[in-house]
């Protein structure tokens, strides 16, 4: 009988049972394993922990109660953020029980801004390494270290040098806490398993002097390597990965310094299974955002000028799968281009500029203009239906921007993406205010609910958190060993599709975070669909039914029994 059907016929679920090869303290110690109080009395005396723990005992609903009572008994989210952390090392499944159950309560905490804060202090919060920490010294032995993870079945990584954390700047080993909450928002966001998840710091050193001279360093008290020695380092780190886990092991490159983000990003994307978050997940998020917003501004693409403050990770990448996303509807490449403007730390860019020429990624955004020192005089001359902001410069969409925004265009479209709080172009008030209420908002960390003249506004959040989780998930559940800009495009155009005519309504171009957990779960469904169709998925054979196989391999935030099922032998064997 097919399992369905057995399952049927005993009309009832088939629970799990775990066959954990601990018992006793050492099973409490571990978070894989660990239900605190909710171990059952039978549990208990089977497992060896009877007596190890008060007597009452709790089911999962009452720990998530308890869960939330502390959570907001904390003054301020640093102490959440630690309280979370202890709750993550203690018990996986109640931690992202109550991620996935609190989302919008849950990620401000376990993500931006916090996170970002938890970063500038990682030495003053370590208390319990997780992840793997691979040091420059390392270098020739990258593989020894790898294989110190014992956890052989890891089908992702997320790994930072730590030189361009959020929008903070360089804060070396302390970048941790960034791969470790992109792989918390893999499991509560995206259902992937935590132990398929490997978060990894590569310590090259940092030229942040204040860290150097900090007491509380955790890091290699050097500075940054280059060169090629660091070329090798990450050459080794690839190839030691693919070694370990081979070559389907998905590789996100997370918060890496500029020069290194595209260099990296050109060198491996076509022969290993990674891609760059903060360029290519960005750009979706952020090309998704615009897409959805055009419902609202009751516009063309082509109707559109886009204006950019910055023009490093997240601007660049932005801006060519926008120029995708132009060309798929049937502009010319050099007519989109001519709809992107940027500026950066030299002002906008044009092709004769004064100041030493313009090079790199940016040459192709490059506009046959006269060179602008400010954003404002930019604003005011080329007239933008669009800014969107990711330079990390604080308050850059200062009121005068903001009101020739709303001066040129009935619906300006404002994204101030940089992260954390505290470096966002505006604040979602400002936007609203500025432009009375006529903006379509969006913010890389969120900002609460605003009310301006009488109405509600509720700012979307512009975060490449809405992408990298189901992406990862389509790309693990798929075998996709080639992660391609139309993978990025499909994953955009997937997003604003689940913009729905109410979330539009109150001003949302995204869906709301509450329902984070099924959008990704459709976007990995429907990128599965995509890929297969271009040949991109190495599993075979293809999964007929792929939304209940994507349902068949994320994790359950449901505890495990420990009882084994009790039989007996038929009477033939007696
Ligand atoms: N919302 C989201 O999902 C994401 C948000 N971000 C955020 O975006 C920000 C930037 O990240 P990223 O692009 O990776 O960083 P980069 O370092 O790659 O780029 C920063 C850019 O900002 C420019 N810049 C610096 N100062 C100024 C200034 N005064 N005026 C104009 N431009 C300036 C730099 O100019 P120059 O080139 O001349 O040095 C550079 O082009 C960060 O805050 C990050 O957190 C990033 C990824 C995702
Ligand atoms: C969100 C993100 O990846 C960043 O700010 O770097
Ligand atoms: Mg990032």
């Amino acid at each position: 009988m097919a399992e369905k059907e057995a399952s049927a016929a005993r009309k009832e679920p088939i629970t799990p049972v775990a066959r954990p090869r601990v018992r006793g303290l050492d099973l409490l110690r571990d978070p894989l394993l660990n239900k605190g109080l909710a171990f059952t009395l039978e549990e208990r005396q089977i497992l060896g922990v009877h007596g190890l723990m008060p007597p009452a005992q709790l089911n999962q609903e009452q720990q998530v109660y308890a869960v939330m009572e502390n959570f907001h008994r904390w003054q301020n989210d640093l102490d959440r953020y630690i309280y979370l952390m202890a709750l993550q090392d203690r018990n996986e499944k109640l931690f992202y029980k109550v991620v996935s159950e609190n989302v919008e309560l849950m990620m401000p905490v376990i993500y931006t801004p916090t996170v970002g804060l938890a970063c500038l202090k990682y030495g003053l919060i370590y208390r319990k390494p997780r992840g793997l920490y691979i040091t420059i010294k390392d270098k020739g032995h990258v593989s020894d270290v790898l294989s110190n993870w014992v956890i052989d079945e890891v089908k992702a990584i997320v790994v930072t040098d730590g030189e361009r954390i959020l929008g903070l700047g360089d804060l070396g080993c302390y970048g941790m806490g960034i791969p470790v909450g992109k792989l918390s928002l893999y499991t509560g966001l995206a259902g992937i398993k935590p132990h398929q998840c490997l978060p990894i710091m590569l310590d090259v050193g940092t030229n942040n002097e204040t860290l150097l001279k900090d007491p509380l360093y955790i890091g290699l008290r050097q500075k940054r390597e280059s060169g090629p020695k660091y070329d090798e380092f990450i050459d080794e780190f690839m190839t030691a990965v693919v070694g370990r886990y081979g070559p389907s092991t998905l590789i996100q490159f997370e918060d890496f310094g500029n020069h290194n983000a595209f260099r990296l990003l050109e060198k491996y994307r076509r022969g290993y299974c990674t891609f760059n978050d903060d360029i290519q997940g960005t750009a979706a998020v952020a090309v998704a955002g615009i897409l959805a917003s055009l419902k609202i501004t009751k516009k063309s693409l082509r109707q559109n000028v886009f204006l950019f403050q910055g023009a490093g990770e997240a601007s660049i990448g932005i801006a060519k799968l926008l120029v995708m996303a132009m060309k798929e509807s049937r502009m010319s490449e050099a007519e989109a281009l001519g709809k992107i403007w940027m500026v950066d730390s030299r002002g906008l860019i044009v092709k004769n500029r004064p100041s030493g020429g313009v090079t790199g990624e940016k040459v192709m955004f490059a506009q046959d203009a006269k060179p602008i020192d400010k954003l404002g005089d930019v604003v005011k001359q080329i007239k933008p239906t669009a800014i969107i902001g990711a330079a990390a410069v604080p308050g850059a969409f200062n009121e005068q921007v903001l009101k020739d925004m709303a001066a040129n265009h009935e619906r300006p479209i404002i994204f101030a993406l940089s992260n954390p709080t505290s470096k966002a172009e505006c604040t979602a008030e400002q936007a609203y205010q500025h432009t009375e209420g006529r903006c379509v908002f969006a913010s890389g960390s969120p900002f609460k609910e605003v009310t301006y003249g009488g109405k509600k506004y509720s700012p979307g959040q512009g975060n490449n958190a809405y992408v990298f989780p189901g992406v990862a998930l389509a790309v693990i559940a798929s075998d996709i060993r080639v992660i391609t800009d139309e993978i990025f495009l499909e994953s955009a155009k997937l997003l604003a599709d689940m913009v729905t005519e109410e979330n539009l309504a109150e001003g949302r171009v995204y869906p709301p975070l509450s329902n984070i957990l099924e959008v990704s779960t459709k976007m990995a469904v429907r990128l599965l669909e995509f890929a297969y169709k271009n040949k991109d998925a190495h599993l075979h054979p293809e999964p007929a039914d792929k939304e209940a196989y994507i349902r068949s391999l994320q994790y359950n935030t449901d505890y495990d029994s420990f009882i084994p099922p009790m039989y007996s032998w038929p009477e033939s064997n007696m």
